[in-house]
């Protein structure tokens, strides 16, 4: 067992909400940074692999737990790491080499020093020449450059990366993603580990040694493993699509104990949510999905939809999930098919689509159920947000619990399931619901 350069024993973060509640952003969490390896850490938007990152460098104090430094608290020791940012975060008022150097003026490092170690580094990032320009003058591509010569210049133990070729074209992110595995493999720089966080599921399996995939509500690791293959690694070989449709699927089954992997991945117990996270999608989208999964035999892998589609798979991952949660999708690896119902719906015409979707939504969405309960139970036949508001909140962030609330008003308009005042911020019975013929709009804004 390797020593760790960094080690989180049980580190949990939390934000304080304006409220008496506190919103957790990361469970407690173990989680160690050895010598040798390529970190990856995936995860869906929200899941905390920013927030993760942060308390790993020391940017951020954990709210709850330890992280180490080689075995010191981090908060007290000589920390030696650099991150690169998907913003290239660079000065624009300083050249590229002025940019490079920077990191070193703040360490002490003397003038005519800095500007031998500066140019080296830019050299080795293939910048040469261009020491006297200014960001501005530079390509993404070149100024990713250049965040990465200031990031090694220091020649961190460990280096951090959060997104970092995900502002470029695709041209350039390979070249750079090639030119960076290039260096780390020949060993020009002396960095002992690099830990990517990204939302690119085949960088992942491209670059990395291991890969981590979190869940979210709060941030917790799904699983953890060590991708076996060798490099230069082939995006056709089987190997490498196994590996990438194994992490599809376990991200379009956030509920779902992780499945086996081809290799054998650290499975954690998984956490089960009291309210299931909505999706945020439309009922259109998800009606448009189906009707492409139909058009392509009713069944098809889901990167190859994304891609027909031209969709960032982050775009398509809610419709699928949301496909899902009402039943008219099912998931295996990597593979989704349409079931009976999500058939009749897709070739349904509207009315016949909104009681389906009705049906799909009292039967599997908790908050739906709920909101529709409550309506009923209210003498008035209407009830206000904040009460949903309110018990989202125990479980979601401000932000979240907003979005849910959102979704659930948009899918329960669209199946004439409630409506909802807005003015009032109030949900109140769907026109159709109302079956009493003294119930009207009046008895319903008098509330
Ligand atoms: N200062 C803060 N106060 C309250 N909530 C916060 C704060 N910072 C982050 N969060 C919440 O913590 C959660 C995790 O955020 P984080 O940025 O770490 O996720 P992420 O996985 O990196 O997301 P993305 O992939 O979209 O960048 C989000 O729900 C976010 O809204």
């Amino acid at each position: 067992m390797q020593t760790a350069i960094i080690r989180a024993e049980r580190v949990e973060k939390y934000y304080a909400q304006p409220s008496e509640n506190r919103i957790q952003v990361i469970s407690p969490t173990d989680l160690s940074v050895v010598p040798g390896e390529i970190v990856a850490l995936l995860g869906p938007s929200g899941s905390g692999k920013s927030t993760l990152l942060r308390m790993l460098t020391g940017l951020s104090t954990p709210s709850a737990g330890q992280v180490y430094w080689h075995e010191k608290p981090i908060a007290t020791a000589d920390v030696n790491v650099s991150i690169v940012f998907q913003s290239f975060a660079l000065f624009p008022w300083l050249t590229v080499l002025e940019n490079v150097e920077a990191p070193l003026k703040a360490r002490g490092v003397e003038a005519s020093e800095r500007r031998k170690q500066g140019l080296r580094m830019l050299d080795t990032v293939g910048l040469d020449g261009f020491q006297g320009a200014y960001p501005k003058e530079l390509s993404g591509g070149m100024r990713q450059r250049v965040g990465f010569a200031r990031a090694l210049v220091v020649e961190p133990e460990v280096l951090f990366m959060d997104e970092p070729f995900s502002a470029l074209d695709v041209l350039t992110a390979e070249n750079l993603r090639s030119e960076l595995l290039e260096l780390w493999q020949n060993k020009t720089i002396p960095t002992q580990s690099i830990f990517i966080v990204t939302h690119n599921i085949e960088e992942a399996v491209l670059l990395a040694d291991r890969i981590i995939v979190l869940g979210r509500n709060p941030g917790h690791i799904r699983t953890d493993f060590k991708v076996g293959l060798a490099h230069p690694r082939d995006r056709k070989a089987t190997a490498f699509t196994q590996l990438v449709d194994y992490i599809y699927k376990v991200l379009t089954q956030p509920d779902a104990k992780p499945p086996k992997l081809p290799t054998t991945p650290t499975d954690k117990p998984e956490r089960k949510a009291h309210y299931q996270m909505l999706p945020h999608a439309r009922p259109g989208g998800i009606a448009g999905l189906l009707e492409l999964v139909i058009d392509h035999n009713g069944k098809d892998d889901i990167y190859r939809l994304a891609d027909d589609l031209g969709f960032e798979i982050d775009d398509l991952l809610p419709i699928v999930d949301a496909a899902q949660l009402l039943g008219f999708l099912t998931v295996t690896e990597g593979d989704a098919a349409i079931t009976e119902t999500g058939s009749e719906y897709a070739n349904s015409e509207i009315l016949r689509q909104k009681e389906l979707f009705r049906a799909a939504a009292i039967e599997n969405v908790l908050l739906l159920r709920q909101i529709v309960r409550a309506i009923e139970a209210k003498s008035d036949g209407s009830v206000s947000e904040e009460f949903f508001h309110d018990i989202l909140d125990e479980q979601f962030t401000e932000e979240e619990t907003v979005r849910q609330l959102e979704t659930a008003i948009n899918w329960g308009r669209y199946a004439e399931l409630f409506d909802f005042d807005a003015s009032r911020r109030r949900f109140i019975q769907a026109e159709k619901l109302v079956h009493e013929p003294d119930v009207d709009d009046e008895a319903e804004t008098g509330a």
